[in-house]
């Protein structure tokens, strides 16, 4: 009898590779980030990436960091969790959310209002931060636990070649 493949992927890698395939929608030059929220039957309920609301040209609104307020993208730009929320079916309760970057102190708020209880990221640059400190002390207070990922020995290779599928 043949025996099942080794080398599948496990579920951390499955939903943060998906929120980092979403990531690459994202038109900010910058910085891409996707998320990918979770429930406890392993079913992915909401996916979403950084980006302007509908409406909001990706040609006309700016996409600088630096400058007066209104002529960067900070006032403007939908940020990835936010995103995933309301693309999501509106139960989110003990849902967990994959996320690249460490969510801001605006999107720990939509994540704790919306039922989430988890977070999972792989990356915590803007740690000691401002933002950064209000996040982790909303979610501490609110029960969500947040881990960090390391799978920086991972490289997952798509192929969309006919011949690979
Ligand atoms: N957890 C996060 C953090 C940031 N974003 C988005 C918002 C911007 O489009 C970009 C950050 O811009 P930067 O200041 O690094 O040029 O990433 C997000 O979606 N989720
Ligand atoms: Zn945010």
């Amino acid at each position: 009898m043949k025996k099942r493949r080794e080398d599948y992927i496990g579920w951390d890698e499955y939903f943060m590779g998906i929120a980092l395939l979403s990531a690459k929608r994202s038109k900010d030059p910058s910085t891409q980030v996707g998320a990918c929220i979770v429930n406890k039957e392993n079913k992915i309920v909401g996916v979403g990436y950084n980006g302007f609301p509908k409406g909001c040209s990706d040609d006309n609104f700016p996409w600088d960091r630096e400058g007066e307020f209104l002529e960067t993208k900070y006032p403007f730009v939908m940020h990835a969790e936010q995103n995933a929320i309301l693309n999501s079916i509106k139960k989110l309760s003990d849902c967990t959310i994959y996320v690249g970057l460490f969510p801001c102190h605006e999107c720990a708020k939509s994540i704790i209002q919306s039922g989430i209880k988890e977070v999972v990221f792989l990356s915590d640059k803007y740690d000691g931060t401002d933002s950064n400190k209000a996040s982790k002390m909303m979610f501490d207070s609110s029960g969500v636990v947040y881990r960090k990922l390391n799978l920086s020995e991972i490289k997952i290779e798509i192929s969309f070649k006919e011949e690979d599928i």
